[in-house]
């Protein structure tokens, strides 16, 4: 197969969404070299609405739609997600090409006067938009008051610093690209807070007809985290996964083997449901929907049918 002698990349602006494209760049770059790789940068809905919260407004798809654009029109070659970002059902057309290895998939707390969510004196205010943390946390923790909070890992991070929340909860994995790993005053444990389908992962996104580019990426690919995140979106595409429903789901590899962990709640805290099962990496589809289906029983199919009954 002859190597193609360009690629461009389709990415977000955010500067989280840059470093995790020149991530890409320079790894095509190492890998293949003589190969341009350029960044094709775009703003997407999702950037743009920023004052109502992502649930309200129609979720994940809203930050990959511009980029397939580009893709279909052939514009750019590749598009690099967040798999958290990535809806659970691509459009007809699409296909991931490879998943990266994964970074510290936690939420993060992060806090100028408080170590950890334990530490947070009654009536505290914790930012996060995310239905998934807000649940959780509401279940476990109470006492504290949870308000809306958008914008990139930088906006965040610059309104608690203006003394709007007295912690703000955020992904790991984020703020370590971005070299603001020493923001994290702690790790959120798995038990606190499960994160989200996919978080922590890079996905590559590309047209399904392009059999010579999915094999030129393949490389990129790391089977223990594909296999994860394939469980993970596994289990909340059966459960009609967006960020429009309070929905974590997490599962780590040892040895070929998967422990997949999964949780539904309801976002004032006053219900979640929580199951976990074991499987084969090579059945990682069957086992989300096998965890699915025991959240189901749990109480999901009830929590879901609130949610959908909802205003
Ligand atoms: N929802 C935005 C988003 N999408 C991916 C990440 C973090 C990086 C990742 O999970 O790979 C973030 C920021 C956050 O939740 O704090």
């Amino acid at each position: 197969m002859p190597l193609p002698e360009q690629l461009v990349i389709a990415t977000r602006e955010s500067p989280l969404a840059l470093w995790q494209a020149r991530h890409v760049q320079g790894w095509l770059q190492t890998r293949y070299p003589g190969l341009t790789v350029t960044l094709l940068g775009m703003t997407t809905q999702g950037d743009r609405i920023l004052d109502v919260t992502l649930n309200k407004i129609g979720g994940k798809g809203l930050f990959v739609k511009e980029l397939e654009q580009a893709l279909t029109e052939g514009r750019a070659d590749l598009a690099v997600h967040s798999m958290k970002d990535v809806p659970m059902v691509l459009p007809e057309g699409f296909a991931l090409a490879a998943i990266g290895r994964r970074e510290d998939p936690c939420d993060a707390f992060v806090s100028n006067r408080y170590a950890s969510l334990a530490h947070l004196p009654a009536g505290s205010v914790v930012g996060t938009s995310s239905l998934r943390r807000e649940a959780q946390l509401r279940a476990r923790f109470p006492q504290l008051t949870v308000r809306p909070l958008r914008g990139n890992v930088g906006t965040r991070l610059a309104k608690l610093d203006a003394g709007e929340y007295d912690a703000i909860l955020l992904a790991a994995a984020g703020l370590k690209r971005l070299g603001l790993g020493e923001r994290i005053r702690s790790g959120i444990g798995l038990d606190d807070s499960l994160p989200a389908p996919g978080q922590g992962a890079l996905g590559l996104e590309i047209r399904a007809d392009r059999v010579e580019l999915a094999e030129l990426l393949a490389p990129f690919n790391d089977a223990a985290t594909a296999a994860c995140v394939t469980a993970e979106r596994a289990l909340s595409r059966r459960l009609g996964g967006s960020c429009q429903i309070p929905l974590a789901a997490f599962a780590e590899e040892d040895e070929g083997f998967l422990r997949l962990r999964g949780c539904v709640g309801l976002p004032d805290g006053s219900r979640l449901v929580y199951s976990e099962a074991n499987g084969s990496c090579a059945a990682a589809e069957a086992l989300g929907l096998q965890v699915a289906e025991l959240l189901l029983t749990e109480g999901a199919a009830d929590i879901l049918d609130q949610l959908a009954g909802a205003p």
